[in-house]
């Protein structure tokens, strides 16, 4: 990949935590492209999280950074939102009121406060959760609730959508409707994507490239899968193709035999 293609730079990050000094993460080195979708895959405990929260700014690297659109990473901000597994919404507000919260907090110098409302309302929308708009977390279901943290991330128009296992604690069935969803907005908006998760079937049904993290302590990159399926995809169908059994099989074989060989990857 050419320097100017590269949008989110995660160079050499090396991640050790305490006393002991044993790195989690050991010399991560990731160029990801404008609108690509990423996935982050590895056995439980090996950094998935540690890296997403690197990304995010809410976790400083021992060493190596993170360079977002020619911009270093020092902290959180706007640019790279986050959804976690545990919907953190705002129990006393409405659906709409905390959508509107971030809205405000990141948009009110480009925005008016009529055009906030829009706006707001048109991200409600994009999840089909209009519906639900005065409904407090608490009278919503779980799925739902993911829903409108993946609305309240986009409505800040961030760079890049961070995903630290969103579907994890949803039923099969609302987590292929919600993945369905996350496809679509994809799609439509372009958005570059790195979303951490333990599925194999999500990850080779959503992402561009799938990235292998070896076992910790001294975590690396194993391997990075390229998954060549055309958009758009339909799950129905890709159940049956040769190509996404061939990559999920790929992964699957990645993290039964391969996790501890820490092959270096140049990407
Ligand atoms: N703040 C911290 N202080 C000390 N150790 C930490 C801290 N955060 C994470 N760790 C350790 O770093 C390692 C990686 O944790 P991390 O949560 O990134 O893994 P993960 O791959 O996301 O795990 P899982 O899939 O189970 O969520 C673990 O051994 C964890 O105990």
């Amino acid at each position: 990949m050419s320097g100017n293609q590269i949008f989110l730079d995660i160079s050499d990050v090396t991640v050790a935590f305490g006393r002991s000094r044993v790195p989690v993460l050991n010399g991560i080195d990731l160029k990801v492209r404008r609108g690509e979708y990423i996935a982050v895959i590895g056995h439980s405990g090996c950094g998935k999280s540690t890296l997403l929260n690197v990304v995010a700014g809410l976790l400083e690297a021992t060493s190596g950074g993170v360079v977002l659109d020619g911009r270093e990473v020092s902290g959180p901000g706007p640019d790279r939102a986050v959804v976690f597994q545990n919907h953190s919404l705002l129990p006393w507000l409405t659906c709409y009121e905390n959508i509107r919260l971030a809205v405000d907090q990141t948009l009110s110098k480009q925005m008016s406060r009529a055009e906030r409302h829009e706006w707001t309302l048109q991200n409600l929308a994009l999840v089909r959760m209009t519906h639900a708009k005065d409904k407090r977390p608490g009278e919503i279901s779980g799925g739902m609730k993911q829903r409108i943290g993946i609305a309240r991330a986009l409505s800040m128009k961030p760079k890049v959508l961070l995903l630290d296992e969103p579907f994890g604690a949803l039923d099969a069935l609302t987590r292929a409707h919600l993945q369905d969803q996350v496809m679509q907005i994809h799609a439509d908006l372009g958005t570059t994507v790195m979303m951490i998760t333990h599925d194999m079937d999500e990850a080779v049904l959503l992402s561009d490239r799938i990235v292998m993290l070896t076992n910790g302590p001294n975590a690396r990159i194993g391997e990075i899968l390229e998954v060549e399926l055309k958009r758009p995809r339909n799950r129905l169908a890709l159940a049956t193709d040769a190509r996404f059994i061939a990559a999920r099989a790929s992964v699957l074989e990645f993290l039964h035999h391969r996790h501890t060989a820490p092959g270096l990857v140049s990407v």
